[in-house]
């Protein structure tokens, strides 16, 4: 299912969705894919995690870049927006891993 995706979405969600995210998170830090990855950051509920992804980057544990892996949004509209424009620029590159 990774494979065929063009960008993956999380949405508010507990256990299983934290699990999947960080999965593709994890995925695309170490190169296995390079397609997006959004949190739809519904009435902020994603802001202590963004929160302890920014405390563990200013402690040196998450890289800057691997930070940038993350796309945080409010709305679904924004969303889809970053996503799109995240896809076309992906879509320039080749990727060696298909
Ligand atoms: C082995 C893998 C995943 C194992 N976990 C789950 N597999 C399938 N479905 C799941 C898993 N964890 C949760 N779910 C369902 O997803 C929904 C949202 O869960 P959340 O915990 O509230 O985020 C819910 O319907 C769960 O039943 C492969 O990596």
């Amino acid at each position: 299912m990774a494979r065929h995706s063009d960008a993956f979405i999380a949405l508010p969600g507990g256990y299983g969705t934290l699990e999947e995210l960080f999965e593709v998170i994890t995925w695309a830090e170490l190169g296995i894919h390079d397609k997006p990855i959004g949190l739809l950051n519904v009435d902020g509920y994603y802001n202590s995690l963004l929160s302890f992804i920014n405390k563990a980057m200013e402690q040196s544990f998450i890289s800057p870049n691997a930070r940038e892996i993350i796309i945080f949004v409010p709305t679904a509209t924004e969303l889809v927006e970053k996503l799109e424009r995240c896809v076309l620029y992906h879509e320039r590159v080749p990727r060696p891993y298909t």
